[in-house]
């Protein structure tokens, strides 16, 4: 039984504008000490996805669907008091800005010793030593010293660094990172990934990881899962997504990898918008934007289906290579027809990512 069971997952949220369906059946598996990776443009749905793992979704929104088992059990069916105690304990996050985790007025040591004696995992002198041995382990330098530091005192690595501490308190089995080295610089942002690494090798975490950068996707990432409109559009090890694309989406994403001596901040993303998220295209979601689109993609919805057999994903094993593209069930004339090519060279020294370049069909 794999450690997170995720199944048609779907988030609503009520606005002015009409009904949002955040995240649209979804539904996947993480294995202990696996990292897995959501990605996809601004928007996809890849926060919302998370924070709903942990019934984090406030008013407007609702889960309207679906179950999420940790260890068998689901979620979505514990009251509030039994999820109090899950969170933190199972399942814990860790988001992308440190400061609005961590609290200004009390110090960096205070903040994760009150965690751990909140989860009575220690109590006492019991709690701060654990707390010391757990900025030791995320690689705080000098854990002592640093204990009495107030969040404004560390550098937005360490502050990084100091959550993910907090968030190990209770030795999760889930982590869940959203964009967790955004803003990071790149040094300091391998560093980060490395201790992911370390984690899930030593201690067995399993690790769901939000991001837009595929490059921190290609460093860290075991399996991937792509998001698009708040659907997945492609599921593959991190080795297949990488080589051998299967949806056009995916494909798209890889074309907009910064090269070498680029300065880009943030990915530039494939031609056109995202999906307007009240009113999506009709068929396969992506078609306005698709290079390949054919009549069918217009009216006929798209689900995952085996690359290899066009087998639906219920029917096709976990760790296969999935994508919701008519191409595979052999509903395409024209095919798919690009190229990706993988230049091996190093985006740069420390975060090692890999330079993808598609060509135009
Ligand atoms: N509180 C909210 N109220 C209304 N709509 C929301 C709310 N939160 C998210 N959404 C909508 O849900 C969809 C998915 O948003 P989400 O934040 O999960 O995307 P994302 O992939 O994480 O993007 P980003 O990388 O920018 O964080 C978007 O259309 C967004 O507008």
């Amino acid at each position: 039984m794999a450690l997170l069971e995720v199944e048609n997952l779907t988030v609503q949220f009520y606005t002015d504008d009409g009904v949002v369906r955040a995240v649209d059946g979804l539904s996947y598996e993480i294995e202990r000490g696996e990292t897995f990776g959501l990605v996809g443009e601004s928007g996809a749905g890849k926060s919302v996805a998370s924070r709903a793992l942990l019934r984090l979704i406030d008013s407007p929104g609702e889960i309207v669907d679906g179950t999420i088992r940790v260890g068998g059990r689901d979620l979505l069916e514990h009251s509030d008091e039994e999820l109090r105690a899950r969170r933190g304990n199972d399942v814990a996050m860790v988001f992308q800005d440190p400061n609005a985790t961590l609290n200004p007025v009390y110090t960096i040591g205070e903040q994760i010793t009150e965690t751990i004696r909140a989860h009575g995992v220690a109590t006492g002198s019991d709690a701060r030593t654990r707390a010391l041995s757990l900025l030791d382990r995320v690689g705080i330098p000098d854990p002592a010293g640093r204990y009495s530091a107030y969040p404004h005192e560390l550098s937005g690595g360490l502050a990084q660094r100091a959550v993910i501490a907090m968030a190990l308190s209770c030795d999760p089995d889930l982590l869940i990172l959203d964009e967790p080295t955004t803003g990071l610089d790149v040094t300091i942002q391998a560093q980060i990934l490395a201790l992911l690494d370390e984690l899930t090798e030593t201690f067995g975490t399993a690790v769901q990881l939000v991001t837009h950068d595929l490059g921190v996707v290609a460093e860290c990432c075991d399996e991937v899962l792509v998001l698009y409109a708040g659907q997945a559009v492609e599921r593959a090890s991190v080795e297949e997504l990488f080589y051998d694309p299967a949806h056009p989406y995916t494909a798209g994403l890889m074309a907009s990898i910064p090269r070498i001596g680029q300065e880009v901040d943030r990915l530039s993303t494939v031609p056109g918008a995202m999906a307007d998220p009240v009113h999506p295209p009709t068929g396969c979601r992506f078609h306005p934007r698709c290079p390949y689109a054919e009549p069918i993609c217009e009216t006929r919805g798209t689900e995952l289906v085996g690359t290899e057999t066009g087998d639906p994903v219920s029917r096709t094993p976990e760790n296969e290579h999935v994508a919701a593209c008519h191409e595979y069930t052999g509903e395409l004339d024209g095919g798919l027809e690009y190229e990706v090519r993988i230049d091996d060279g190093r985006r740069n020294e420390s975060a090692g990512a890999e330079n993808v370049e598609s060509k135009e069909p």
